[in-house]
């Protein structure tokens, strides 16, 4: 049995978790942590993964104070950066422990983002319009941002996307994320939603991912919750995990 510990256990995200680790046969919910708690070894109860679901301005120092208690860590908190990110990995490696951090623990968003990483040198145009519940508090979202980045990245020296826009003083156009539009709705019914829009004369293609309830991201955070014991160091995304 895998002994975990749940931070941000009142939120939306946390809330549903608590309830799969409870669920999932092989695990036991030791600690539901919240705003206020301090995270130690007394706090974490014996657990050795903790499964962060926070708020950004909060996760990197949840994390090190998580992996200072010896204890290995699943991020879905939103907020990372190169920087942040490689103060994680040195803090994993200092203290022996491992980290998996992904924006989205979605299997269709992974797939998305991997599908779309692999297209995006094909077409001459790439947009990215993520939708999500009006409660959100980041835009835009982490996987859109991933998304855009590794986009980009793929793209390598091709030319951005044409667009001839010259007045966009309202900003209509997007956020450009390493050169690439991406779009951020915000819609009352709405959950968490991607669409990759790829577009060459005469042809489009959309890569599109729904995460219609929260329980679409429970099989990527139990797998892992498995996954990252012994795994060692940080490793960033799904996909390693996923095999793709
Ligand atoms: N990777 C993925 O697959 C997914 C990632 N996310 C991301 O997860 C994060 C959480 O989303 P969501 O659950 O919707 O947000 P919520 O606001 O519903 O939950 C966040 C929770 O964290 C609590 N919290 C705030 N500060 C601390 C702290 N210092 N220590 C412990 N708990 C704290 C909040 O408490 P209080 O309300 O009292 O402040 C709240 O209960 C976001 O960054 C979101 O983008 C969301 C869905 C999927
Ligand atoms: O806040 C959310 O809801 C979500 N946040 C993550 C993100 O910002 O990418 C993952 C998913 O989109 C849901």
């Amino acid at each position: 049995m895998i002994n975990v510990a749940v931070i941000g256990a009142q939120g939306r995200m946390g809330t549903t978790v608590c309830s799969a680790v409870e669920d999932a046969p092989d695990m036991n919910l030791v600690a539901r942590l919240d705003v206020g708690d301090t995270l130690d070894t007394g706090s974490l109860n014996g657990a050795e993964v903790a499964v962060d679901f926070t708020v950004p301005s909060v996760t990197e120092a949840n994390v090190h104070a998580v992996l200072e208690a010896g204890v290995d860590v699943v991020v879905g908190t939103t907020g990372w950066n190169e920087e942040t990110l490689a103060g994680v990995r040195t803090k994993a490696e200092e203290t022996g422990r491992s980290v998996i951090i992904a924006p989205n623990y979605a299997l269709s968003a992974v797939l998305v983002m991997s599908f779309a990483e692999k297209a995006a040198p094909y077409f001459e145009s790439v947009e990215v319009i993520e939708m999500h519940h009006p409660d959100k508090v980041d835009a835009p979202s982490g996987t859109a941002k991933t998304t855009a980045q590794r986009v980009a990245a793929a793209r390598g020296d091709l030319p951005e996307s044409p667009d001839a826009t010259e007045t966009d003083p309202a900003g209509a156009r997007g956020a450009k994320i390493d050169g690439v539009s991406v779009h951020a709705v915000r819609l009352r019914g709405l959950n968490a939603h991607e669409e990759v829009l790829l577009g060459n004369p005469g042809e489009q293609m959309v890569i599109r991912q729904d995460s219609f309830d929260r329980s679409s991201f429970m099989p990527g955070v139990l797998l892992a919750v498995r996954a990252v014991i012994g795994r060692g160091g940080l490793t960033y995304g799904l996909d390693e995990v996923m095999g793709i």
